[in-house]
């Protein structure tokens, strides 16, 4: 990413507060004459170093010790009463135009009286509200506490251009809540010197700010054997200086003092465990999440710079994806009783979202092996910089559904969302490899941190249009970035000096980022509608559709049931009224008055058994009778639905033009019955019951149709002609079942097969 371009000139007064004449003398010359002659130039400054080498010498003999504890001396440091400052930048090409600022700091004085005066310096970004260059203000300690101090004197001999800072708040916390947002909150805080709720400060204005925070890596062992040396400070667990080393050969920058200052909601030194950082950004974050609110954390830096490291972390020392998932677990597990809980899981590599498969997850080894299957799936090459390069971005996110009842007992769903994410690494081309294939990875993954940086600008400057679709990146990170979200960043940074282009290039957009509001967040919050959530209603569906395929199994077994009752029935009917003697081959043979006496009580208990199932059947009849009206209703209302239909279709096919279809099935006769003029729509209808039902023993005992013939005679055979009313679903049935019943006996099959049975049972049909 881009850094903007800043060069500054920056003044300096000396110990006695004045401006030395030499300085003045140079500064004149410059006005007077911007081209200046480099031989003067020279002169100057050789002269303004050998001053600057006596003055260092002597303060060293003079056994400084400083006042307060807590200021950090840096040995071998410039020690000028007076000089100006130029800023450099290796990446000049990359860094916006220099823009004039007028916004000046004053650093606070302190208690030595090297810091008496005060130094003076501008801004050099606008918008930008805690980087600065700075100067040495203190003298340099001979007994340095400071491990990168020492390591800078000890390395190469090349000698440091940078600063000393104070180890202790004041000094950095007033500049840096001064020059930051500015937020009343800060102010108090400045004043005060108290520390103040994150998630408070966060939301003052109404609006919530991104959390930025700084986490440095220690030095890697390739890197000290390259003979790299640590350049950056972190102060106070808050701030961050950046130092640039000049070379001793380099003559013409020797008098350059190049000095960066940052200050985040907090910044982890490379001692920071990985609990300590999850505990410090995310933890938060957790706990809103399962309120129903959305966060999201993301790591940037350049590559090798620890954001796989700070995310995921190791099986021994696991990152904040990992203990936020347990965090999360545990909480969940603790307000289980509260109500239920309910987490999906998706890791995905940013780069392709097509595709991405949602888990559910039910406990933290579920998590951490999805984690690393989806780790395992994700495109890492070694580069020039990382062994395991991430050439990817990768997202977790997870969402955590928490139904539970509000004050007024109403079911209330809160939806909450934790996105986690790494971002593949924003190196210059240069760093990895331009060559290879990595390269164009190395373009891409450059094009959409590019996307992500001018998706800040735009939120930062409060433009109307943010460019999201610039990138999938930035399309992911839409409700991280100004959505109504509690978003964190986390920069990662590396100490060394040769990623110092790297470095600074992250602490500005980090520090740029700082400046972005999101949306003040709410709670994603749904009242269940009746307790019943469209999953629910879909299983609910299910299990009704079920039940009522079992109740027309039982349904059947009932009516074969009262079939086989029926056939009983009438078996026991036609025992009592044999047919006489000889009438029938099938009649039993005459038999002893004693057998006739022997069959007498028979019978009267058969008449009991069948009044009893006659009884039975009529039960059973009515039961049927009172399901065919549930039927005859659900039908009706089906009718509606099709009415309502067909009434959809006609207004569709009226507005797609097939008027001509609909204007001639109107000019069409209409049916009439009774008088009713019928519609087309009459057809979906069922058909009316248009006779009076009749019951099964209305058929076979009364109501057997007949016809009087030509010769007076009735007959059966005729039924046709007559207009016949629907049979009873029992009479069918009853025929359906027929041959069931033959194994009754000869006598009820002799008398169920009756031509008008037959036909009566084929003539619905027919019509
Ligand atoms: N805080 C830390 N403590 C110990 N080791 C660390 C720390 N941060 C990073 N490392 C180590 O530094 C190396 C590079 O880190 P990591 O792979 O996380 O970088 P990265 O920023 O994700 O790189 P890339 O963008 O190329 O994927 C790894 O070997 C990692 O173990």
């Amino acid at each position: 990413m881009p850094v903007s371009t800043r060069s500054q000139i920056l003044s300096k007064e000396d110990e006695s507060g004045e401006t030395t004449a030499k300085t003045e003398h140079i500064e004149k010359t410059q006005m007077r004459n911007p081209h200046h002659g480099l031989k003067e130039k020279l002169k100057s400054l050789t002269l303004l170093y050998e001053q600057q080498k006596l003055v260092s010498m002597g303060v060293k003999n003079q056994n400084f010790k400083p006042q307060e504890k807590n200021i950090l001396p840096l040995p071998a440091l410039d020690r000028c009463g007076s000089f100006k400052t130029e800023e450099r930048d290796s990446n000049k090409q990359q860094l916006p135009p220099f823009v004039p600022l007028n916004q000046k700091e004053t650093l606070p004085t302190s208690t030595t009286s090297a810091e008496k005066s005060p130094v003076t310096r501008e801004n050099p970004i606008p918008n930008s509200t805690v980087t600065k260059t700075y100067v040495l203000t203190q003298p340099p300690n001979p007994n340095p506490s400071f491990d990168d101090a020492k390591e800078n004197v000890a390395a190469n001999g090349d000698r440091i251009v940078g600063f000393t800072c104070p180890r202790k708040a004041p000094v950095s916390t007033t500049v840096a809540r001064k020059l930051s947002l500015g937020s009343q909150m800060e102010a108090r805080r400045a004043k005060t010197g108290q520390e103040m709720d994150p998630l408070f400060e966060r939301q003052s204005n109404g609006n919530s700010r991104i959390m930025v925070f700084v986490r440095l890596r220690p030095m890697m062992k390739k890197e000290k054997e390259a003979g790299s040396r640590s350049c950056v400070r972190i102060v106070n667990r808050r701030d961050v200086y950046l130092t640039e080393f000049a070379s001793e050969h380099d003559y013409l920058r020797l008098k350059r003092v190049r000095g960066r200052h940052f200050t985040f909601d907090a910044s982890f030194p490379e001692s920071a465990t990985q609990q300590e950082v999850y505990s410090t950004t995310t933890s938060e974050l957790v706990e809103a999440v399962l309120q129903g609110r959305n966060g999201s954390v993301f790591c940037y830096g350049a590559t090798g710079a620890g954001k796989t490291y700070t995310m995921l972390g190791t099986v021994e020392n696991p990152g904040v994806m990992v203990l936020a998932i347990k965090d999360l677990f545990t909480k969940v597990r603790q307000r289980s009783c509260d109500g239920n809980h309910v987490v999906h899981l998706s890791y995905l590599e940013g780069i392709v979202a097509a595709g991405l498969s949602q888990y559910r997850a039910y406990s933290t080894d579920e998590v951490m092996a999805l984690l690393l299957q989806g780790n395992k799936n994700r495109t890492t090459e070694p580069t020039r910089m990382n062994e395991t390069s991430s050439r990817s971005h990768a997202i977790l996110q997870v969402v955590v559904e928490y139904r539970t009842r509000d004050a007024a007992m109403n079911i209330v769903n809160r939806v909450g969302k934790l996105s986690l994410i790494d971002l593949a690494g924003s190196e210059r081309a240069l760093a990895t490899d331009q060559r290879t294939l990595r390269s164009i990875e190395g373009a891409n993954i450059n094009r959409s941190l590019l996307a992500l940086s001018s998706c800040i600008n735009a939120l930062v400057e409060g433009k109307k249009h943010i460019p999201y679709r610039n990138s999938k990146l930035t399309q992911l990170l839409k409700d991280s970035l100004g959505g109504a979200c509690n978003t964190v960043m986390i920069a990662n940074i590396s100490p060394s000096n040769l990623s110092f282009g790297e470095t600074q290039n992250t602490l500005h957009w980090a520090d740029r980022a700082k400046e972005i509001r999101n949306k003040a967040y709410e709670t994603t919050e749904e009242l269940v509608q009746d307790g019943v959530t469209d999953a629910e209603q879909a299983k609910l569906l299910l299990e009704v559709q079920k039940e009522n395929r079992e109740l027309r199994v039982q349904l059947a077994k009932q009516q074969q049931k009262i079939l086989s009752l029926q056939a009983q029935s009438l078996a026991a009917n036609s025992s009592p009224t044999p047919p006489p003697s000889g009438s029938s081959i099938l009649s039993p043979p005459p038999s002893s008055n004693k057998a006739n006496d022997k069959r007498k009580p028979k019978t009267k208990s058969a008449e009991e058994t069948v009044r009893e199932l006659q009884q039975v059947v009529k039960a059973l009849e009515r039961e049927i009778e009172r399901m065919k009206r549930d039927h005859s209703v659900q039908i009706k209302k089906r009718d509606e639905k099709i009415r309502e239909l067909s009434l959809k279709m006609a207004k569709y096919s009226e507005a797609e033009g097939l008027k001509m279809l609909v204007t001639r099935t109107s000019l069409r006769p209409r049916e009439t019955t009774n008088g009713e003029v019928k519609t087309p729509g009459h057809r979906f209808l069922s058909p009316a019951p248009t006779a009076k039902k009749r019951t099964f023993w209305d058929i076979t005992t009364a109501n057997s149709p007949s016809v009087t013939t030509a010769n007076g005679r009735k007959t059966r055979s005729h039924v046709n002609a007559e207009p016949v009313a629907p049979p009873s679903m029992l009479l069918q049935l009853a025929n359906q079942c027929l041959w069931s019943v033959l194994i009754l006996g000869p006598h009820i099959a002799n008398y169920i097969i009756q031509p008008g049975f037959a036909r009566q049972r084929l003539s619905p049909y027919k019509q």
